[in-house]
């Protein structure tokens, strides 16, 4: 069996071996038809589009992506190819929940924002909006829930858009990238949207730069419509609005969800699905190196900062806005 998986998962190399005999390793952006011909599995990160162009006439029959959003699948395709898919449900929500978490406080110690004051509205609120919500909780913001799917299935607890416009301090999404239908998610924060706006929020995007007009909150932001932004996700990806990136008060190369712990999730549910696929044992063991915890000193909400501060994430991206990519593939994973 031929196995190519993208070269930046972690912890698979060793493992994947046992269970496949040929295995190629590539840059996710250079899985090409001519390469994936004749491999019967691709496992893969956000970087691959898996569409007709690159899967028509393979031998592929499973994907495997080592990811929560799945976007970059085009799955009315694979269906239709007879080709099985698979993300990793939650893999890194605890770490898109550290990075909300600091980038709460940070707001809280730096732009004067009391945080058991504020309202806090969570658009999508699926693993990571849940964990949002309840970090949120524990610290005592209040919060507001727009989630259409969940509360048209009967779900309780929701309210609307306009209603998180109105009343929100805070704003951050949490959906995946939907590009039409009923729950489109692509430009959900247009034009309209930033019109209905009510208290100058702080506008927080980590789940797809798509989700966000770029052009709407560029100006959002010189009209002093919204009071900043914390931006982790942009369009375009890895080619950035740097305007965007001078505007904001924290922009990050897409790293939200960069935990070791996450990444050690993705590839352990990756492999468990391939497994599952080609009925094969799951006998393997995945476990993340030893860390040396670094001694935390002052005040709490200070010690989470000492462990993860997006700042130091922003500085790096800034100061090589062009090397965007190559900061996600060589960042250093934090732990949870
Ligand atoms: N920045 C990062 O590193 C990072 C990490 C993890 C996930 N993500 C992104 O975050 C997204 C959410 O992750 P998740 O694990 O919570 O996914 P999930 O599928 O568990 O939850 C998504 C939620 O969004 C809701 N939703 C769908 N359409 C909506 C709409 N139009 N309006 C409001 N809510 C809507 C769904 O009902 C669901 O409850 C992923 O799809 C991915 O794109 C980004
Ligand atoms: O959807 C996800 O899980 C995240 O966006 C994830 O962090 C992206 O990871 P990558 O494709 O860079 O491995």
């Amino acid at each position: 069996m031929k196995v190519i998986v993208d070269n930046k998962i972690p912890y698979i190399k060793g493992l994947i071996e046992t269970l496949a005999e040929d295995v190629v390793y590539l840059p996710g952006k250079e899985f090409t038809p001519e390469i994936v011909k004749d491999a019967d599995a691709l496992l893969i990160r956000t970087r691959t589009l898996c569409n007709r162009q690159l899967l028509e006439g393979s031998k592929v029959r499973f994907i495997g992506t080592a990811t929560i959003g799945y976007d970059h699948i085009d799955t009315d395709y694979c269906q239709k190819a007879g080709i099985t898919w698979s993300n990793c449900p939650g893999c890194n929500a605890g770490a898109v929940e550290q990075y909300i978490h600091a980038a709460l406080l940070l707001l809280q110690q730096e732009k004067g924002i009391s945080l058991k004051e504020s309202c806090l509205g969570i658009i999508g609120v699926g693993h990571v909006g849940e964990r949002i919500h309840q970090m949120a909780e524990r610290i005592g913001i209040k919060v507001l829930l727009n989630d259409p799917p969940r509360a048209d299935a009967g779900e309780q607890g929701f309210t609307s858009l306009d209603t998180l416009a109105e009343q929100c301090d805070i704003l951050t999404f949490h959906t995946p990238l939907i590009r039409e239908g009923k729950y489109q998610t692509f430009h959900l924060a247009d034009r309209t949207f930033f019109q209905k706006l009510q208290r100058k929020p702080y506008l927080l995007n980590t789940s797809r730069g798509e989700v966000v007009e770029t052009e709407t909150l560029l100006e959002a932001l010189d009209t002093s419509t919204v009071a900043g932004a914390v931006i982790d996700v942009w369009e375009n990806e890895p080619h950035i609005n740097q305007e965007l990136l001078n505007k904001v008060f924290i922009g990050t190369p897409h790293i939200a969800g960069y935990s070791a712990d996450g990444k050690a999730n993705a590839t352990r549910m990756v492999l468990e699905s391939f497994c599952r696929f080609f009925h094969k044992p799951m006998n393997f063991h995945l476990t993340l190196p030893e860390i040396s915890r670094p001694t935390l000193s002052g005040e709490e909400d200070f010690q989470y900062l000492q462990q993860y501060n997006p700042h130091i994430d922003c500085e790096n991206l800034r100061a090589h806005p062009e090397r965007f990519e190559q900061l996600r593939g060589d960042y250093p994973l934090r732990r949870e």
